[in-house]
């Protein structure tokens, strides 16, 4: 995805409102780096170092397996607490890596005010925004409010064309609360205790010291709701450990440090916090409830109902089946909450990030499953930094010798000084033109998108020209050609490399130019140049850039569907981090109504409910203990699974309805007493139940008894 630090386009009224200083260099990931104030402040040899570092790192120091953390992630946890952040330079690691400015200050664009108020959904898993303390201006969100409206409308319009009903909702109905984000005060179903930080619950040892280190570190884990939910996170997992040793809360902890960076807000924090709770703890669903209220209870289920799902993949190499793996995509983000999405994909990043503690046949499976199924999801949910930080774990334990010998050239070739210099110069050229533009950033390609591309195209890594690469998004197309001719002033241009997807889109869309120039004589340097709308289109859009590295896709409903889940991260991780209940009664007023198309009266900011789309539907069958993901219409019922299986099988004949309630295919674990049952996105269908222990004669009789009738197979009464 790509990548602009401070690209504001789209940002909600009722998002955070930041002053950043005159220039920001942040990262893609969320790692920035605090280490220096300016670029050029940071040693090389520091810069350097934690660009190696990137890869594995862990926040707290920990005995055992866990890597001391590094300056790249450590100081990337400085990105919840924006106000505190001084202006900061990335050293991204092999993640890849990036900085980026806003604005040229110089010349005010008429987007000024806004863009440095508002920062994009874009922006938000690539870099965090450095910043000074937030100050609230109800007009100016107001404004940037209309201007987002127009320029979303219009992108879903010609982005979006016949994929949706663009139907934009312009308000929401009087007494509809809008978002089941942040924690509304009203919404909770408990009661926060006073003073809870200082309540001191007893706990074992070293938690108290877990706690008051993640809390230098992120503000978030200070919130109450955060704390209440660490200690009770430490009293479901106390005494359970990790393969590494380590405490089990230290993963909870670990897990809910990778939503803080991105900008989660408390419900999600807490929610990362509780992950395990429901399928290794004594706490249920309704415990959680009580005592967090149904927003983080709902995200807790859903994380389980997805590791049950993956570990069913797991378990059935679902991963090698490519049909399968991408119909598991679909029904991750089609059945759950987003947000849900993300705290898998946070855990499965901590897991990958501690896996050498792990069988090496062990770290193998789960390389293979993490680069089939989770990274596609963090690559269409546009978490570029997690993306790349799960691609280059797994192609360590996939490919060890080429990661290995990849990584040591690298070293030698990248040169981040000369990123934030180039930067710099195309910063000065522009300002000299009178040029103004929105964003700035570059960013240095990750060790295995290096990888992959020298596979796909067959090249050594001196002919990868991206390695090294800047963006910048201006206001005009005009804008565009003007800061090209200054781009090609300032150095000379590599031949045969320039391409002007503007007066030529591409057949997708895609509009930008391209052009690769020589840095001092031996370092190229690729420069994308595009206006803000085309950078949304080719964020968002038919171009968007998960689908350009995806190749096609079939659905439309799934196009709809990431966009959706995209956008509702987005935003909620945006905009709701900063509201707390205090806040929030003060700006209720001025709550955006739901930007996205399709979202109905009582949108909950989740486009699971909006989703009613006429797409197939996709479940999991198991049958003889075998999984399979099966694509069914909209509306198909447990018969029509059935039949399809049926008809597939050589026995196949009807039979009656099961009376044994045991030896009835089940939903979602419970035995189903209609066979009509209509079918849901993400549901369990067992046909052949695993064999119950106690009756296991009586059901090997009834299934002979089955087959005699002819055939292993249900036929129902007919439906009307
Ligand atoms: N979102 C999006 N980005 C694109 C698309 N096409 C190209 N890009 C971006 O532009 C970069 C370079 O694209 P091109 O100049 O067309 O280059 P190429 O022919 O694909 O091959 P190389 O020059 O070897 O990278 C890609 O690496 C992407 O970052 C697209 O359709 N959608
Ligand atoms: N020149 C650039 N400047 C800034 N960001 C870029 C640039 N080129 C790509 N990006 C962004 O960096 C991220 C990682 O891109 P990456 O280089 O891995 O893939 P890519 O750009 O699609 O290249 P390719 O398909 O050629 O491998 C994406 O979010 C992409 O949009």
């Amino acid at each position: 995805m790509s990548v602009p630090a401070i690209a504001v386009y789209t940002s909600p009224p009722g998002a955070s409102v930041h002053a950043p200083p005159e220039h920001e260099y942040s990262s893609r990931g969320s790692a920035p780096c605090a280490a220096a104030a300016s670029p050029s402040a940071a040693p090389s040899s520091h810069r350097h170092a934690a660009a190696v570092a990137g890869g594995l790192s862990c926040l707290f120091s920990s005995p055992s397996a866990a890597p001391r953390a590094t300056a790249y992630e450590e100081l990337g946890a400085l990105w919840n607490d924006r106000s505190d952040d001084p202006p900061t330079v990335v050293a991204g690691g092999f993640g890849g890596g990036g900085y980026s400015y806003p604005q040229s200050s110089s010349s005010p664009s008429p987007f000024k005010l806004r863009d440095h108020l508002h920062r994009s959904p874009v922006s938000l898993f690539h870099s965090p925004a450095a910043s000074s303390p937030a100050s609230r201006s109800p007009s100016v969100s107001w404004l940037a409010a209309r201007e987002r409206d127009r320029l979303f409308s219009s992108f879903v319009r010609n982005a979006l064309g016949s994929c949706i009903d663009f139907a934009p909702v312009t308000s929401l109905p009087l007494g509809v609360r809008p978002a089941a984000t942040g924690v509304d005060a009203a919404e909770l179903a408990f009661e926060l205790d006073e003073n809870l930080s200082e309540a001191e619950p007893s706990c074992e040892p070293g938690a108290h010291e877990l706690l008051a280190r993640v809390q230098a570190r992120h503000r978030i884990f200070r919130d109450e709701l955060v704390v209440k939910a660490f200690f009770e996170a430490e009293r479901a997992h106390r005494g359970q450990k990790r393969a590494s040793g380590d405490p089990y809360l230290q993963h909870c902890v670990e897990t809910a440090v990778h939503l803080a960076n991105i900008g989660a807000n408390a419900t999600v924090v807490s929610a990362g916090l509780l992950h395990d709770t429901i399928d290794d703890s004594f706490m249920d669903y309704d415990h959680i409830f009580r005592m967090f209220g149904a927003g983080v209870a709902d995200l807790v289920e859903g994380v389980s109902k997805l590791s049950h799902l993956s570990k069913l993949a797991r378990d059935n190499n679902t991963a090698s089946r490519t049909v399968e793996a991408d119909r598991l995509h679909t029904m991750f983000l089609a059945m759950a909450d987003a947000r849900a999405v993300l705290i898998k994909l946070a855990d499965r990043l901590h897991n990958m990030k501690t896996i050498e503690a792990l069988p090496l046949v062990k770290q193998q499976r789960f390389a293979k499953e993490t680069m089939e199924i989770f990274v596609p999801l963090a690559n269409r949910l546009g978490i570029a930094s997690w993306k790349d930080q799960l691609e280059n774990i797994c192609f360590k334990h996939l490919n060890p010798e080429e990661h290995k010998e990849l990584s040591s050239k690298l070293v030698m070739s990248f040169d981040e000084a000369l990123l934030t210099s180039t930067l710099d110069n195309l910063d000065k050229g522009l300002r000299d033109e009178g040029i103004s533009y929105h964003s700035l950033s570059g960013r240095h390609k990750s060790l295995y998108s290096i990888y992959s591309k020298m596979i796909k195209k067959n090249l050594t890594m001196d002919d990868v020209h991206d390695i090294h690469g800047l963006r910048l998004v201006v206001d005009t197309e005009e804008d565009c050609y003007r800061a090209l001719d200054i781009v090609h002033k300032l150095w000379p241009r590599v031949t045969g490399r320039f391409k002007d997807y503007i007066s030529h889109p591409k057949l997708n869309g895609y509009r930008s130019l391209h052009t690769v120039i020589m840095c001092e004589g031996v370092h190229p340097f690729e420069i994308q140049i595009r206006t803000k709308e085309m950078h949304l289109q080719a964020e968002y859009g038919f171009a968007a850039h998960w689908r350009y590295k995806e190749g096609g896709c079939r659905h439309s409903f799934v196009l709809q569907m990431v966009e959706w889940a995209r956008w509702v991260l987005t935003w909620q991780c945006e905009a709701m981090s900063k509201e707390r209940p205090s806040s929030l009664s003060s700006s209720v007023g001025m709550r955006p109504p739901c930007p996205f198309p399709l979202h109905s009266e009582d949108c909950p900011y989740s486009y699971s409910r909006q989703c009613n789309h006429e797409g197939p539907i996709f479940v999991i069958m198991l049958e003889h203990d075998k999984m399979s993901v099966q694509e069914l219409p909209a509306n198909s019922t447990v018969v029509d699974l059935i039949e399809r299986v049926g008809a597939n099988s050589p026995r196949w004949s009807p039979y009656s309805f099961p009376l044994k309630e045991e030896l009835r295919p089940r939903v979602n674990h419970k035995p189903i007493s209609d066979p009509n049952r209509k079918l849901s996105m993400g549901d369990v269908v067992e046909l052949t139940p695993a064999l119950p222990h106690k009756s296991l004669t009586e059901y090997r009789e009834e299934i002979q008894r089955m087959y005699e009738r002819g055939g292993f197979a249900l036929a129902t009464t007919p439906r009307s």
